[in-house]
């Protein structure tokens, strides 16, 4: 049942002392602790296979927050309370004995487990066996796991069926972070609350799509992990197609978990499908050189810490793609995404169609469309571009392309914008699912991402280098400009 207020809950975080824990799990507990968003008796277990107690682990979070959290918000009463919550176990989670102490700390307790999953998802199943085998659940326990799930739909559907063993899909949270992200939220508002958006969002009105997410970052010390996923079961698998989804699905019957996720799975199952033939002139593989960003040099790809030499591995990957439905015959989605590109910028770009009939200078033609710009990250806000009449005696009726803009922060002030990870932390105590990834979802983004790399595999064709610091290979620009089109440029 979804809760208006959170309750009180028993957080047990395996993975504690991970990146993912460190960068992003403490600093958005904190702050909803602070907002008074974390009910007042929940409790958060670190569980990690460090020999340290527990006063070392509340040190270590404490740390953690001075390094991620803005000096202005952090208040030392808040800190307090915050680590008074933490307690830690020393655990290797592959040993079932070892969580006799999970089941001693929860048992009694009242409050309903919640366990998060800030690990590899190879040991997902493992954890939540043994959580079960300890009985160191409850009838309403939750468990919260991580994207990647799987590398393909096999290896995806044997970790789900695992987590299935031990816990019903109305009690799984699947995380896919961009969802929690605000603007993504904002989509939601923007085209179902919207009569203005909602009548036009079709092939009738709408001529193409783009979703950039460029990173600045290359792989930051993960080889390892990274160079079996590369960037399209990183980032395009997961956050890049739930964005595609929340563009492209049609309005839910209501705001309930599975009315959206029952939409998006229309979706996916709707997408273009690639094959030897068009792969290679739909898809676009690249891999990172050495460069510079931001005038600091940056090694390659292949000069990486742990890296091989003879990888080929993508970094980048643009795509031109299709939903073959009503709503969207004949529009293409153009997706771009890579690491090491000269800023981090994520945006969805609708293109609109021009008007049927034109009157104004021939030459100003190309201008004669209304865009709609929505910016993730790094400044949230949605920017309406239209044309008006370029100001003064002298121009006549010249058109001039200019923004309505929305900036979310200018907007409202005093708002803090939360991360991702805040939300999402707060809906999972709730009990609302709607910002969570369904089985189905994952195995039909899979499905889509598999048949990918089969055609990849059969064109046999390395990724094409690009200079970090680019926008990518020169032929993901060549892509779109085939189609007379260009990646949008206002960065
Ligand atoms: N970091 C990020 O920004 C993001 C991460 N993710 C996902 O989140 C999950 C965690 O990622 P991340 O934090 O980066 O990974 P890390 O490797 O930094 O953290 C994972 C932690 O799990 C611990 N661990 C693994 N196996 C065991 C075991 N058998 N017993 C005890 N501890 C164990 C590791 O301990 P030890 O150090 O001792 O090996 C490590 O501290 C992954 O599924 C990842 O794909 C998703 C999106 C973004
Ligand atoms: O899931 C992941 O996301 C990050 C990018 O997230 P963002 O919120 O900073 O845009 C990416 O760097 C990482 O490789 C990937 O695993």
């Amino acid at each position: 049942m979804i809760q208006d207020t959170t309750p009180d809950i028993d957080l047990a975080l395996f993975g504690a002392m991970g990146d993912l824990a460190l960068r992003k799990l403490y600093p958005a507990l904190y702050h909803l602790d602070r907002d008074g968003l974390l009910a007042d008796d929940t409790r958060i277990m670190g569980l990690a296979r460090q020999d340290i107690d527990a006063e070392a682990f509340r040190k270590k979070v404490q740390e953690t927050l001075k390094k991620y959290v803005k000096a202005a918000e952090l208040e030392s009463t808040c800190i307090k309370r915050f680590l008074d919550r933490l307690d830690y176990i020393k655990l290797d989670f592959t040993d079932v004995e070892g969580y006799k102490a999970i089941r001693e700390w929860h048992e009694g307790s009242g409050r309903p487990m919640t366990v998060y999953l800030a690990v590899p998802a190879s040991i997902y199943g493992a954890i939540c066996s043994n959580l079960q085998a300890s009985g160191s659940l409850d009838d309403e326990s939750r468990v919260v796991v991580e994207k990647p799930i799987g590398y393909d739909l096999e290896s995806s559907q044997e970790i789900n069926d695992a987590i299935g063993v031990v816990f019903p899909e109305t009690r799984v949270y699947r995380i896919d972070h961009y969802l929690g992200k605000e603007t993504v939220q904002n989509l939601i508002a923007l085209r179902f609350a919207n009569p203005l958006f909602g009548t036009q969002w079709n092939q009738n009105h709408i001529s193409h799509v783009e979703i950039t997410v460029a990173e600045q970052v290359g792989i930051e010390g993960r080889w390892g992990y990274f160079d079996k996923a590369g960037q399209l079961r990183d980032m395009v698998q997961n956050h890049l197609l739930q964005l595609l989804c929340l563009i492209a699905m049609d309005p839910p019957s209501n705001l309930d978990a599975d009315a959206i996720r029952d939409e998006k799975v229309k979706v996916l199952k709707a997408l273009k499908r690639f094959n030897r033939e068009n792969v290679g002139r739909d898809v676009v593989r690249g891999q990172y050189i050495a460069g510079s960003i931001n005038g600091t040099s940056v090694p390659g790809y292949l000069d990486e810490e742990g890296a091989n030499t003879d990888s080929h591995t993508e970094t980048f990957v643009a795509m031109r793609t299709e939903v073959s439905n009503w709503r969207w015959a004949g529009v293409p989605f153009y997706l771009r995404t890579g690491k090491r590109m000269p800023e981090k910028l994520s945006q969805i770009v609708i293109h609109f169609r021009q008007q049927p009939h034109y009157i104004f200078d021939p030459d100003q033609r190309n201008l004669a469309a209304n865009k709609l710009i929505i910016r993730l990250q790094p400044e949230e806000g949605i920017a309406l571009e239209v044309l008006t009449k370029d100001g003064g005696l002298d121009k006549g009726m010249r058109l001039r392309p200019g923004p309505l803009h929305l900036d979310f922060n200018s907007a409202f002030p005093k708002a803090r914008i939360p991360d991702a990870y805040e939300r999402l932390l707060l809906e999972v105590m709730k009990g609302n699912q709607y910002l969570f990834v369904r089985r189905d979802e994952v195995e039909y983004a899979w499905r889509w991402a598999d048949q990918l790399v089969e055609a990849w595999e059969q064109l046999d064709r390395p990724p094409r280098r690009y200079p970090s610091g680019s926008w990518g290979p020169v032929a993901s620009i060549a892509m779109i400009t085939q189609d007379g089109r260009s990646w949008y440029e206002d960065y």
